[in-house]
């Protein structure tokens, strides 16, 4: 039965995604009172700047004044869509003290305060959803909260930065060089100004933090993923690759260990197998593979931003909400009851891809392969290839952990006939 009593909106922010979501609200304003069960009136936009046309907004429900809209006190639903963490974090335990449920697209903000804003949630008996801050419009806070509660989930890996897989891909394709690839990222407008956030890999680590929180039951804060960016990814990383029949990818990867005992999370640049699904995600799209005990293996696939996509999955937070509103619940909140410690990357177990400049004279492949020998890493391919009285060496290596590759490269430095390290890049998806 339609309850005729709205309930109330407030949006927070009304940029590219909040612009989105009043534009939805209001187009799709009766299938979303019957999917609920009641109205959802848009009771307030806080803006930063008022002068602004906002076509199809109210001129009357905008405000510069963000704190005095959550403090209304009959407000049943905040979206934040402003991003950064202040004022966003004070708004939204605001809003939960105030009575609201919130919504929000902030990967940085939970990734590094979510377990307080958890808290928060919970002590007011409110929900916190957040499906936006991960791959967008992909279903997967969801599907790993809600459908794979029953299962118990090993490994999540996945590209969730469009930015950088339309650079990695553009590498690909057309054999660019990072440089060439990020200006045409910029002039198509996939990447922002200041491109640092997606390039360095902070946006896939915040990611990487939320998603391995939830897959492990566990906290799992922003500083103890792991995280290097895609800048040094160069055309001849591209070319080696293609000789293993691999491509590159800027993976999130959070896995739990061989005997279950702990979490690592981690981003980098990787190669994977072009038969691995994740190699066919192409141009700005996001996709995240998810491994567990009883399902195998699963994928996720879509578009991982946009104003658009972006919004589909703050809706569908916001019904999810309005819902539980209606019926007096809460969805579920915070789940961190394994408390599994988080390893450092040396305890992470891969195979690598080291590219070497060697002198090219009689003993120097022995010398190289005892120095992976000594630090118990086990070779499995060695190219080389000559080029002015020198060597091109590529090493690709058996499964080892990442402190015994860090220590076998440190020797192979200190060798008179290695001349360079070219690249040191991780091996994925076999
Ligand atoms: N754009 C995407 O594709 C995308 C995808 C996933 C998640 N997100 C997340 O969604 C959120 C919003 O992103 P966006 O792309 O819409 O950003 P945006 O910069 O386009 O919009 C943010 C808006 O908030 C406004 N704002 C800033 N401070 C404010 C304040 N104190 N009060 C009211 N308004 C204020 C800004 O003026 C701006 O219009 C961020 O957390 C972002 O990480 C965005
Ligand atoms: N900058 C992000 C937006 C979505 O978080 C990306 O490129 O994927
Ligand atoms: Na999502």
């Amino acid at each position: 039965m339609m309850r005729t009593r709205p309930l109330k909106v407030a949006l927070l922010g009304c940029g590219v995604v909040g612009s989105e979501v009043a534009r939805i609200m209001t187009t799709h304003a009766d299938d979303l009172a019957q999917r609920i069960g009641a109205p959802v009136e848009l009771a307030g936009v806080a803006v930063r700047r008022p002068s602004k046309v906002r076509e199809g907004i109210d001129p009357g429900l905008v405000t510069t004044d963000a704190t005095a809209l959550v403090k209304r006190g009959d407000i049943d639903v905040v979206v934040e869509v402003i991003g950064g963490i202040e004022p966003a974090r004070t708004l939204i335990t605001t809003a939960f003290e105030h009575g609201a449920s919130v919504v929000s697209a902030n990967k940085a903000l939970l990734a590094q305060d979510g377990a307080a804003l958890h808290a928060a949630a919970e002590e007011h008996d409110k929900d916190l959803y957040y499906e936006a801050a991960v791959a967008g419009a992909i279903p997967l806070i969801r599907p790993l909260r809600e459908s794979l509660a029953g299962d118990k989930i090993n490994r999540v890996m996945g590209i969730v930065n469009g930015t950088t897989n339309f650079i990695l891909d553009k590498m690909d394709s057309t054999g660019a060089g990072y440089q060439e690839a990020l200006d045409e990222a910029t002039a198509l407008g996939y990447a922002e100004a200041d491109p640092t956030a997606d390039v360095e890999g902070f946006d896939a680590a915040a990611k990487a933090a939320i998603l391995a929180g939830i897959a492990f039951h566990t906290r799992v804060r922003l500083d103890d993923v792991y995280r290097e960016g895609m800048t040094e990814v160069t055309a001849a990383d591209f070319r080696s690759a293609k000789e293993m029949g691999c491509t590159i990818k800027l993976l999130a990867i959070c896995e739990r260990s061989k005997d279950g005992a702990s979490v690592t999370a981690r981003v980098h640049p990787a190669m994977i197998p072009l038969t691995h699904p994740l190699a066919s995600v192409r141009g700005a799209y996001n996709a995240v593979f998810v491994e567990s005990d009883a399902a195998g293996q699963l994928m996720f696939y879509g578009p991982g931003a946009g104003g658009s996509p972006t919004a589909s999955a703050v809706l569908g937070d916001l019904v999810a909400v309005c819902r539980n509103r209606l019926s007096g619940a809460t969805g579920p909140g915070e789940s961190a009851y394994a408390a599994l410690p988080v390893s450092p990357m040396g305890e992470v177990v891969t195979r690598y891809h080291i590219s070497l400049d060697v002198a090219d004279k009689p003993g120097v492949l022995a010398q190289v392969a005892t120095v992976f020998a000594e630090h118990g890493v086990s070779i499995d391919t060695v190219r080389q290839q000559g080029k002015d009285g020198e060597a091109s060496l590529v090493v690709v290596t058996h499964r080892a952990s990442d402190a015994s590759l860090t220590g076998t490269v440190e020797a192979l430095r200190k060798l008179d006939t290695v001349r360079g390290v070219a690249s040191i890049m991780r091996v994925e998806g076999e």
